[in-house]
Order: C-alpha cells, then structure tokens, then sequence
C-alpha cells in the first residue's frame, strides 16, 4: 500500500518523530535539506546560478539549510526571503543565522534575473490562506523565469489537502517531498504544478499516519497480481459468477457491450445482458459468447427472474431515463439481494428518485459517479466537488450505505468504515466514450469472481487505469477505443501468468 497524508496529518507525524522519538526538528531540516541537495546533484541540474526563496516557516528553513549547503559548495547563491522576520520560527532563524554564519547574504526583494535554478521554499504543508499581496508578484514572476524551479516539499501555493491552487502556485520542474508524496501531489493541478517528484526518506515517523482510518492510501501497480481473485484449476464458468448485465437502450447497445465485454475480459464467468429488444441482434453478433434477453416493455416478473438468477448485477450504463429504465431500476435496487453496480444513467435516475435508496442493505452496492453525475447525486456543483474530493466521495459513502467510486482522472473510491482509496494509474487515453462503461464491467466481473464491494471497486480501478496505460502504448494517446480498454485488460491480466 502507498498511503497519502494531507497537511495535518504530515504536522503529526513530524511532531510525534520530534517530541516522542527524539528526533530534534533541525536534524529533521538538516536531512530536509541535504536531500534536495542531492537529488538536484544527481538530476544534473545546471547549478551555476541559484537563488533560493525563502518563507518565514519551516519550509524557508529548509532553504535557508539547502543554500548553506550549496554556498558550502562554493556555488554562487542568492537568497531572498519574503517572509516576516517576525513569524520566522525558531528553527528558520536558527538555520538564517547559520547561513549567515558561512557569509551568506539575504535580499529582501526578489529580481528577475539570469538564474539557472530558482528553489521555492516559501511556503510547504503550512500554507494555510490563497496567495496575495507580494508574494502572489513573486511567485508569478518566478513562474516567468527560464530558470528550472526545484520545490521544496511541495510547490508553494497547491493545498497539500487537495492540490488545487491557492490563489497561484509555483509551477516547478522537480518536486522534492519529504517522507511521504503529500495528497496534494496526487490530485491535479498539484501533480503536474509539482513536475517531477522524488520522494526524500528523512526519518519522520509514518506508523501512527498509516494505521488512520482517515488516511488516504493506493495500491502499488508493481504488486497488483497479488490483488486478483485466484483462477484454480478445479473450476467452470459457475465458479467465477452469473452477471447480469442491464444496460443499453436505443441507439446505446455500445454501452451494454462494453460493460459485457470487460466482465468477461475481467474473468467473470458467464454474462446475461438484458437490454431493449433493438440491441438483440447487435448484441448477439458483436458478443456471442453473451446470453442476450431482451425487453420490449416493463416486466416485473422477468426482472425479478432474472435476478433470482444472478450473482452479481451491474446496471445503469446507457438504459437512458425513461419510464422503463426508472421501472427497471426502481425493482432491481429494492430487491436486489447480491452486489450490485449502479453506473451512469442509473445514477441519474436515483438523483430524481433518492426515495428508492431508502432502506437498501449496507456493503451491496457499488456507485460509479463521474463529476457531474455525482454533482446530480450530490447537489454539489463540479467545481466544489473538485476542491473537496475526498470529502464530498466519504460525505455520501457515509449518508447511503455504498460504496462510491467517484471518477476522474484521480478516482476517489470511498465506503465508511474503511480508509479512502485514490487511483493514480490511467492517463488521457481514457478521457473517451465508453471507458466508464469499461469500469463498470470490469468492477462486476471481480465482484462476480468473490471480492467484496471496496476492494472489487478499487482493484476494479485500478486495473482500469493499468488497462488504459497498455492501450495507450499500442494505440497513443489521442487514438485509444473503449473496447481497445478491454484489450488492456487481457494485456494486464495475462503479465500475472508471466
Ligand atoms: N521540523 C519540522 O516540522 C519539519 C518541517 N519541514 C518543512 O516545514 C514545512 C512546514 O513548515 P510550517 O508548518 O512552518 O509551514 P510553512 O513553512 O509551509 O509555512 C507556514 C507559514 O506561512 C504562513 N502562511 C501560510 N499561508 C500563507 C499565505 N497564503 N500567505 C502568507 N503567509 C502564509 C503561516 O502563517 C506560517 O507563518 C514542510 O513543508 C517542510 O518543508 C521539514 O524541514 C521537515 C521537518
Ligand atoms: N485523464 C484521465 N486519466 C485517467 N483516467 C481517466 C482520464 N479521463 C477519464 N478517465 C477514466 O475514464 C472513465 C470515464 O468514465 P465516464 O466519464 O463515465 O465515461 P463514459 O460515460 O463515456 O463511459 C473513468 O473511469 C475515468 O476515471
Ligand atoms: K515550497
């Protein structure tokens, strides 16, 4: 696992490494320091002109403690510190007076000038309110240097709880973190503002973080065979579920193939569609494989027939909202006594109808809300949503009993009770029709083959994402399909038998 910590939590655990384990707060910048060092040595930055920008935190401290060293080095460095004497603490005016000590000079004012290399250490997990005044000047004009910028723990300006920009934000090439990648690194804009990251191990203690029910954690991609349900030999299509699959709807049997075709592709054992009489033929030629049964008109009975039969039921993805799909999905969530995935025009449908969620059991449903589908759900707009990610997905894991995949380029999956997950596989590629319908099949296939809601939802993205990346490097980037997702899919699954 790979655990994300927001601002709050990174504090604690610097604070528990210094007054539990003894570990003084200026050996921790000493080290802080010595690592950016290092890894701008080691990245071959042109360091024949530097400047070092300084707050009055301990983020400063760390540049007052990286252009000592440098100016040790004998480099030519300049260092500007636009914070408040003031508010400096004690361990940044300790670390001024030792640069001091080496004939280091500090300028109050920042000059665009011909730097090779501008290291941002005005502001780290501390940034507390958006950038104005002078320092909102500055960071705009460091952004209009050629100079390569070098962050200090993280760009000065992204929230380090949700990567949006306060106000501006320094757009760094190369991003040195300390002990853990910060959430804020993670979520965009952060991410790309961060450039390249390295991760600095400077001995703060990350145990108690870990264990947080409130921690943010990923699976690591290098280790994803050991999270997919076993294939054992003594088996037959019963053993690896009966999905069924509702879905499609007029001129949409592209959706109810995509969610088939990954189920399978996914492992799931034997797949029905039910879809509108339209799609048969389609259907049947374009997945034989599939048992195709196909509705003209509402039937109570055939619905609930047919899920008296499944193990895992997937339905939503393009049955549109009409009164027959609202039928349909009324009667399935009501009833429905196995898992249960609920995509797109599903979810449409229950943000006019909340009523049908009342009383459904808790750990049988997987929701799987783009943006703006989740702002139908939530009443949210896009934009709140987008600075308060894992908030909003935990806020409606919490209020209805599911477990939510809220999906972007960094998908939040969130079910109460358990730490929140963010995917960070997947690219670009995928920003194309039909990959949610992808997902929603993929997720059923591995609820069908025995995982339990939260993992078959996070494995499910997580294995989406690796599937786009192997899409991407037969396809590219603009040219990717959905259904060439589900040939990821084979691609990813297949390295295990490797
Ligand atoms: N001993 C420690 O605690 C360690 C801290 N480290 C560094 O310290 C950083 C955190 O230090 P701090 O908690 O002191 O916080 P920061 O250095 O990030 O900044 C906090 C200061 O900035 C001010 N501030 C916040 N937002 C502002 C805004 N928008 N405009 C103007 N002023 C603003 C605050 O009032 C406060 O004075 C980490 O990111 C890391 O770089 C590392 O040296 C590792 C060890
Ligand atoms: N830039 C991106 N990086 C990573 N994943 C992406 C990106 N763009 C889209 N995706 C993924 O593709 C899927 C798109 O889903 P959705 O918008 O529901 O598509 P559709 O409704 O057309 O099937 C989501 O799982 C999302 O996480
Ligand atoms: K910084």
């Amino acid at each position: 696992m790979i655990y994300f910590p927001d601002a709050g939590q990174m504090k604690a655990a610097d604070r528990y490494t210094i007054d539990v384990l003894g570990i003084p707060s200026l050996e921790l910048m000493e080290r802080a320091a010595e690592s950016c060092v290092q890894i701008m040595e080691a990245e071959g930055i042109d360091l024949s002109k530097i400047c070092v920008i300084c707050g009055s935190g301990n983020n400063g401290g760390d540049g007052f403690a990286i252009a000592r060293m440098l100016k040790e080095k004998k480099l030519d460095v300049e260092l500007v510190f636009i914070g408040k004497e003031v508010s400096c603490t004690e361990e940044t005016r300790r670390q001024m007076q030792l640069f001091q000590k080496v004939g280091g000079r500090i300028s109050n004012t920042y000059e665009e000038k011909e730097y090779s290399v501008i290291v941002d250490a005005i502001f780290g997990v501390g940034l507390s309110r958006p950038i104005e005044g002078k320092y909102f000047e500055i960071i705009e004009s460091l952004n209009r240097s050629k100079a390569v910028r070098v962050a200090v723990d993280i760009p000065s300006g992204i929230s380090a709880d949700t990567g949006c920009v306060m106000g501006t934000a320094v757009r760094a090439d190369l991003t040195v973190t300390f002990q853990k990648r910060k959430l804020g690194l993670i979520f965009y804009p952060g991410c790309e503002y961060a450039g390249r990251v390295f991760i600095a191990d400077i001995g703060i203690c990350t145990e108690k973080m870990e264990e947080d029910a409130e921690t943010v954690f990923s699976y690591e991609p290098s280790l994803f065979s050991e999270l997919l349900p076993e294939r054992k030999p003594d088996s037959h299509k019963g053993t690896y579920g009966k999905v069924l699959i509702i879905a499609g709807s007029k001129g949409m049997a592209g959706a109810a193939y995509l969610n088939a075709l990954s189920a399978y592709r996914t492992g799931a054992g034997l797949v029905q569609i039910y879809t509108v009489e339209e799609n048969r033929m389609i259907l049947q030629q374009l997945l034989p494989e599939a048992i195709i049964t196909a509705y003209d008109s509402y039937d109570e009975e055939e619905v609930r027939g047919l899920l008296t039969w499944a193990d895992v039921v997937c339905i939503g993805s393009g049955i549109g909202v009409n009164e027959c799909s609202e039928k349909i999905l009324e009667m399935v969530v009501k009833n429905v006594q196995v898992p249960c995935v609920v995509d797109a025009d599903g979810l449409n449908i229950l943000a006019g109808h909340p009523q049908y969620l009342e009383g459904i059991s808790a750990g049988q449903f997987v929701f799987t809300p783009h943006l703006k589908e989740m702002s139908r759900l939530t009443r949210i707009d896009v934009e709140t949503l987008k600075s308060r990610r894992i908030d909003a997905a935990r806020a409606f894991a919490e209020k209805y009993p599911v477990v939510c995949v809220m999906k972007d380029a960094r998908t939040v999956v969130a079910c109460a009770g358990r730490q929140t997950y963010v995917n960070i596989s997947g690219n670009a590629a995928m920003a194309k029709a039909g990959s949610g319908d992808v997902l929603a099949g993929i997720i059923t296939g591995l609820l069908a083959q025995g995982k339990d809601c939260f993992e078959g939802a996070c494995i499910g993205v997580l294995l989406h994402g690796m599937a786009g990346d192997a899409a991407k490097v037969e396809k590219g980037s603009y040219s990717v399909l959905a259904r060439e997702l589900a040939d990821g899919i084979a691609a990813v699954l297949s390295r295990k038998e490797d």
